[in-house]
């Protein structure tokens, strides 16, 4: 997609402009975390990193842009600024794909203040969306166990929010999409079936399913729903499926949209072993989520395909993820913002997270934030209560946060869709099934080193009236 540094606030450029006009050089930490995992998940998926880094390598306003901004308002030194602007920061971040939890930094940005400003709305806007929809993705994949996963939900998705819905579903576990230009663009394998209207143009269903089977056989799946799934749909399949076979082609599958899919996929299931079709697959879709899947999986419907529209691509019941982006540093000085709710609070100063491993090489089930000056990470503390603290001397442990760009350059080799989506499956491998599983999963721990806690508790009594 075509985004220039416009795509913001207003509020980032007027901020921006004062800080031009009285600190021009401050330095600033930012640190990108969300509140809660979505979908009472107990983990979620970091996704969309890759999109972000792309586009702040060649991020710039366009002369429109600047005209536009001209024409608000905005003095002359500072538009002279804007037209010259590129990122030059650097940041730390989680690899994308990794599982990840609330309420520790998933990400920082370290960068001049007006950069830094600039592109936050930015990057809340691609991190949060890709994040959520990827662990939409993942929780469907869980049910789905071994069953292939189609993404059908451009066409309900939030207008071009779809194109990187398909992103994130590709990373969150899924198979392919029917979205031809995310599938061009991030090389995720495209498949897809047939509409009604299809079907509907002709007089008749066999003919339909009869002509396409000329024209396109190879992975030809027939909607077999239009009329009656069972009485027409099926034995217009069963038969062009005959046909096919005479022509030495294979029929892959037959789609069910709409009635009881699990009684319909058993009866088709039987329908075409009886007349030895035992390699068509059966797809099903309407309205398909990760609970309906579990449940059809539970009744035993044999079905092959999933396809998964709009409950995926909206994050349906979840409309957003709540990721932040946090002042924690400025010139080298901590910085907090305190709140009512003492879960608000933030965390100051530029830090490191590390993940604790269990001897088998499976997460343990908590993540330490510690300064990045700590040296020594002995055991971490709860971050409100004094009563409780885990000592780490157990733990091996990995660090989380590595370098991803360094001004304003990507570090590392681009990651492949593909080398993420397999990243983040073996990542999930080593999270405990109690973090996994639907209903009241265990609540991952996050803790805070000894030195950042203080530091913490330093700055809110200082600002504390
Ligand atoms: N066996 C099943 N167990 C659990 N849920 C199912 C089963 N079969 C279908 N569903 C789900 O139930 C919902 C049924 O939707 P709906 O009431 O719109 O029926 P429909 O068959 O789609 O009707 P229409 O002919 O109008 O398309 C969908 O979300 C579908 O995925
Ligand atoms: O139910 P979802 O999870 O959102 O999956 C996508 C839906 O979109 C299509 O229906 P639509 O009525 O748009 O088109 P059609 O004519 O191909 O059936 C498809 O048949 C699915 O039912
Ligand atoms: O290929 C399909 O079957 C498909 C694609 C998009 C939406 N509904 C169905």
């Amino acid at each position: 997609m075509n985004i220039t540094a416009a795509y913001t606030d207003l509020y980032q450029l007027t901020m921006a402009q004062v800080y031009f006009g009285t600190k021009p050089d401050g330095r600033a930490v930012f640190d990108y975390y969300f509140r809660h995992n979505p979908f009472n998940s107990g983990y979620s998926i970091f996704a969309g990193l890759e999109d972000v880094l792309d586009i702040l390598e060649t991020l710039k306003f366009s002369s429109s842009d600047v005209t536009y901004l001209e024409q608000h308002g905005f003095e002359k030194d500072f538009l002279h600024y804007l037209r010259d602007f590129r990122f030059r920061g650097n940041i730390f971040s989680s690899k994308e794909g990794d599982v990840v939890f609330p309420n520790r930094p998933i990400l920082q940005v370290e960068a001049n203040i007006m950069e830094a400003q600039i592109i936050e709305t930015l990057l809340l806007n691609i991190l949060n969306f890709q994040t959520l929809i990827a662990t939409k993705a993942s929780r469907i994949r869980r049910s789905a166990q071994d069953g292939m996963l189609l993404d059908m939900g451009l066409r309900r998705a939030h207008a071009t929010g779809g194109y990187y819905a398909s992103r994130a579903a590709a990373i969150g576990g899924f198979d392919s999409t029917s979205n031809v230009k995310a599938a061009e663009d991030y090389n995720i394998p495209s498949s897809g079936t047939m509409a009604h209207s299809f079907i509907q143009s002709y007089d008749d269903e066999l003919e339909a399913f009869r002509d396409f089977s000329k024209m396109r056989p190879k992975k030809c799946v027939f909607l077999i729903d239009t009329y009656n799934t069972l009485k027409s749909g099926l034995p217009n399949a069963i038969t062009v499926a005959k046909e096919m076979e005479r022509n030495g082609q294979q029929l892959l599958g037959v789609r069910l949209d709409s009635g009881d899919l699990a009684y319909l996929a058993k009866k088709t299931r039987k329908m075409l072993d009886d007349a030895n079709l035992s390699y068509v697959k059966i797809v099903a879709s309407n309205q398909l989520d990760e609970f309906v899947i579990k449940s059809l999986k539970e009744q035993g419907a044999p079905i092959d395909i999933f396809g998964v529209g709009t409950n995926l691509v909206t994050g349906k019941p979840d409309a957003a993820l709540d990721g932040v982006y946090k002042l924690s540093e400025y010139n080298g000085d901590p910085r907090i913002k305190l709140s009512e709710n003492i879960l608000k609070v933030s965390l100051p100063s530029k830090k490191q997270v590390y993940r604790m491993l269990d001897k088998n090489g499976m997460f343990y089930g908590a993540d330490a934030i510690a300064l990045f000056s700590d040296d020594k990470l002995e055991q971490m503390e709860h971050p409100f209560d004094a009563t409780k603290s885990l000592n780490l001397d157990r733990f091996d442990h990995e660090p989380l946060l590595e370098k991803v760009m360094e001004h304003g350059k990507k570090v590392n080799k681009p990651r492949s869709v593909t080398e993420i989506a397999d990243y983040s499956k073996s990542r999930l491998e080593k999270l405990p099934e109690e973090y996994k599983r639907f209903q009241n999963p265990h609540i991952y721990k996050i803790g805070l080193s000894h030195q950042l806690k203080q530091e913490r508790d330093k700055l809110v009594l200082k600002h504390t009236f």
